[in-house]
């Protein structure tokens, strides 16, 4: 199978410098299998297409929109000749070709999607990792209006020319500077407490930022982002009765129930005793060192934004903290621990700190992943150095997006 690892960059890891010059050929074509990224793999004249909006199955007309790569293309669809029965009308009227950048699988029913992704869990952990894994994405409603952090563009028509500066928020589209408005409706993915439309134009006009963040805590009022000095303030997130202080600005799981169903399966993964020593590794605010020293666990948590250290220090006291790149507090972590939890940013943990990892004998590892690809990687990599796959679930929790989150248990081999 034809996959973006295969092709020289991945879509969802080519460097985004310039937006990509569209041309106007038009070309009809099979559709393949889903790729790592979300788009489907087509192919014409011998050369591969990465196809938006596309399903596999399916004929379609695509639109070439970058032929920049010597060994493929991209292109989005704009015509349907042949639909696959995963097809639905999209939910928002500003998703799809030439719109919203940010909901590329709303063209696909709820269980398609789960099925799109599962393929794409499937597929990398075969070919990078030689993991078989039977194929299930695990749905989490809500479907829509589930993005607690959404970022917004800010445009000022007339800015360069001294024009009315009546700015207009909306959201940028795929691999481009264009703004896209939002519908009236606002973002169908946003979480009810975001801000209307015209409420996000008014809070806009108060000022000259080119982007609004909005949050929506758990606990508190929504919000709103415009600078870095208002995204200093706090706002309050819940997990299994455990309180967590975040700053505005900083990380913490997008999905409202992210947090609860992550520590949920890490947890049963771990099956964690009282009296064990524990690591929570890229722990950000500290959400699992919480749920591990709630269990009476002996918690060592490692975070490379000082910000959020501070913050995990004071929502989980038990345990320590080491504020550093985890490369280089490899050497500051215990010789030997019992079980660790690691949820590295998309890139993954890499084979320096997997290798580390794997020498300090833990019974069991929960690995946290929003990339496939990264996780089958280091999966791969635990391999080499004695640790099997026991488990692996994955969970849609970014629906309406390519994004999958799984969870995989480690264990001796
Ligand atoms: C996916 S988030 C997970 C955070 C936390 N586990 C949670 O669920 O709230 C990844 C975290 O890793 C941190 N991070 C990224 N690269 C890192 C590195 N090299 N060393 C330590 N932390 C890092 C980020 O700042 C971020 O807080």
């Amino acid at each position: 199978m034809m996959t973006e690892h295969s092709a020289p960059m991945t879509e969802s890891c080519a460097p985004m410098t310039e937006p990509c010059t569209p041309t106007t050929e038009l070309v009809e074509v099979e559709v393949g299998p889903v790729a790592h990224g979300g788009h489907c793999v087509a192919r014409h004249d011998g050369r591969v297409i990465f196809v938006r909006h596309a399903l596999p199955g399916e004929r379609v007309l695509v639109r070439i929109t970058d032929e920049s790569h010597k060994r493929f293309w991209r292109g989005d669809v704009v015509e349907v000749l042949q639909a696959s029965p995963d097809r639905v009308d999209p939910p928002c009227p500003v998703a799809g070709p030439g719109g919203c950048g940010g909901c590329d699988f709303q063209h696909v029913s709820a269980q398609g999607q789960r099925r799109l992704k599962a393929e794409v869990v499937r597929e990398q952990l075969d070919h990078l990792a030689g993991i078989a894994w039977e194929p299930l994405v695990e749905a989490v409603e809500p479907l829509t209006g589930w993005r607690t952090r959404t970022r917004f563009a800010v445009d000022r028509p007339g800015d360069d020319e001294g024009g009315s500066q009546v700015p207009v928020v909306g959201m940028r589209a795929h691999r481009s500077h264009d703004l896209v408005s939002l519908p009236e409706q606002g973002c169908l993915i946003a979480a009810p407490g975001t801000p209307s439309p015209q409420q996000l134009e008014e809070v806009a006009a108060q000022g000259s930022s080119d982007e609004i963040r909005v949050v929506v805590p758990a606990r508190g009022k929504p919000v709103t982002i415009t600078t870095r000095e208002q995204g200093a303030e706090l706002v309050q997130e819940l997990c299994g009765g455990h309180g967590y202080r975040v700053r505005a600005d900083g990380f913490w799981q997008v999905h409202p129930r992210a947090a609860e169903i992550l520590v949920g399966a890490a947890m049963e993964m771990l099956q964690p005793v009282a009296g064990e020593s524990a690591l929570d590794l890229y722990c950000g605010v500290g959400l699992f060192a919480g749920a591990l020293a709630d269990q009476g666990l002996d918690v060592m948590g490692v975070e490379q934004v000082d910000r959020a250290v501070r913050l995990a220090r004071r929502n989980v006291p038990k345990a320590r903290f080491i504020s550093a790149p985890l490369a280089k507090a490899l050497r500051k972590l215990p010789p030997a621990v019992d079980v660790i939890v690691l949820d590295p940013p998309r890139t993954g943990a890499g084979a320096q700190v997997v290798g580390h990892l794997a020498g300090l004998g833990a019974r069991a590892i929960a690995y946290v992943a929003c990339d496939p690809a990264a996780l089958a990687r280091d999966l791969r990599t635990f391999g080499e150095h004695g640790y099997r796959a026991e488990a692996i679930r994955a969970f849609d929790l970014f629906p309406m997006t390519h994004h999958v989150e799984c969870v995989a248990l480690l264990v001796k081999a």
